[in-house]
């Protein structure tokens, strides 16, 4: 069934050379939608249906194991991320996967087929990612490939297979409460069963599973937006002064920039009644120190003040995962991006 409530973008025009107008017409869609509520559809996104169809095929029959099976896979003692099976709430179990190489990755390796399926579709999600990144560049108006160029270590990023188990009453019960992505932004596939919703306008909409297609939600980098100190050192000489003083650390460059132009999509999971839901969701991330605050691009230049203190990215992400483990008792207390917002 097809989502006409959100605006579906068809990416191959950026697969080939020439097509400037449907190129032009695509990152229209885009920026009005993240402008708007910070979510939209992509098809023609080069990630193989068949891949995508796989992974699903192969996750529902590891969560069917029983759970003494699934623990065996369970994150490593001490491990930075809980890479591996994880049940902690009992609204959800999943896989985390880290990307391929990690050394404190643990993959199911039964069959053998499942750890290379989701290593390949890793590999996919985060081309298409840098892909999407050079779209929202553009659409922001920030020089070519500056997003991609200044966030190419993609060792930070995270695939999840979600696997809801049925509602247990007849009140609506969440699978994940309303929030939003820490991410730069993340793409969601819905295998069969329906569940995710997002907030338009107020009103919370349910979004079909529609083969071929992915979601993509802003999260709150790109809200708060990312972009080198490079881009406004506006001299070779400078920067090389800089570096000198010691000022510039490379590792360090990211500022928050877009100062709430793109909007961080609030979305939620609803729990089925009856049926499993599975998910397959990619969270583009920044990887290391990264300092995020908004840019003067988005701020000074344009008199308006800034929304966000500068924050580093791995605090915030800290803070978010510890909420992971141990959720807020009340939704009030539930850290996000406002956690950095100056007061207006
Ligand atoms: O499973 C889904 O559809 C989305 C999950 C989600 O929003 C999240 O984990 O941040
Ligand atoms: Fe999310």
């Amino acid at each position: 069934m097809a989502n006409s409530s959100i605006a579906t973008v068809d990416l191959s025009p950026f697969f080939i050379d020439g097509n400037e107008d449907g190129k032009k017409a695509a990152m229209e869609v885009i920026s009005r939608a993240c402008s708007e509520y910070g979510f939209f559809q992509i098809v023609n996104h080069g990630i193989p249906n068949d891949l995508i169809l796989r992974a699903f095929e192969l996750s529902k029959k590891f969560f069917s194991c029983p759970v003494e099976e699934k623990l065996k896979f369970g994150p490593e003692l001490g491990a930075p991320v809980p890479a591996g099976y994880n049940n902690l709430d009992g609204n959800k179990e999943y896989l985390l996967i880290c990307a391929p190489g990690t050394s404190f990755n643990v993959l199911p390796t039964n069959p053998l087929e499942f750890q290379r399926t989701l290593e390949e579709l890793f590999i996919c999600y985060a081309k298409t990612g840098q892909l999407v990144e050079g779209i929202i560049n553009d659409c922001l108006g920030l020089p070519r490939n500056i997003l991609k160029a200044n966030n190419n270590d993609r060792r930070g990023d995270i695939l999840f297979a979600f696997d809801y188990p049925p509602a247990e009453t007849e009140a609506v019960e969440f699978g994940t409460p309303e929030h939003q992505d820490i991410s730069c932004f993340t793409f969601v596939c819905q295998y069969d069963v329906a569940g995710l919703e997002v907030r338009k306008d107020g009103v919370w909409i349910g979004l079909n599973p529609t083969e071929g297609a992915l979601v993509v939600n802003v999260g709150d980098v790109i809200q708060v937006i990312q972009a080198p100190l490079v881009t406004f050192i506006s001299s070779y000489t400078r920067l090389m002064y800089l570096l000198m003083l010691n000022v510039y650390d490379p590792k360090n460059y990211f500022q928050v920039l877009s100062n709430n132009k793109f909007k961080s999509a609030f979305h939620r999971v609803v729990r089925p009644k009856g049926k499993h839901r599975y998910s397959s969701v990619f969270f583009y991330n920044l990887h290391g120190d990264k300092w995020v605050e908004p840019l003067p691009q988005f701020t000074s230049e344009i008199g308006k003040l800034p929304k966000y203190r500068g924050f580093l990215h791995k605090d915030y992400l800290e803070l978010r995962l510890r909420q992971r483990i141990q959720p807020p008792l009340t939704p009030e207390e539930r850290i996000r991006v406002t956690h950095y917002a100056i007061p207006s």
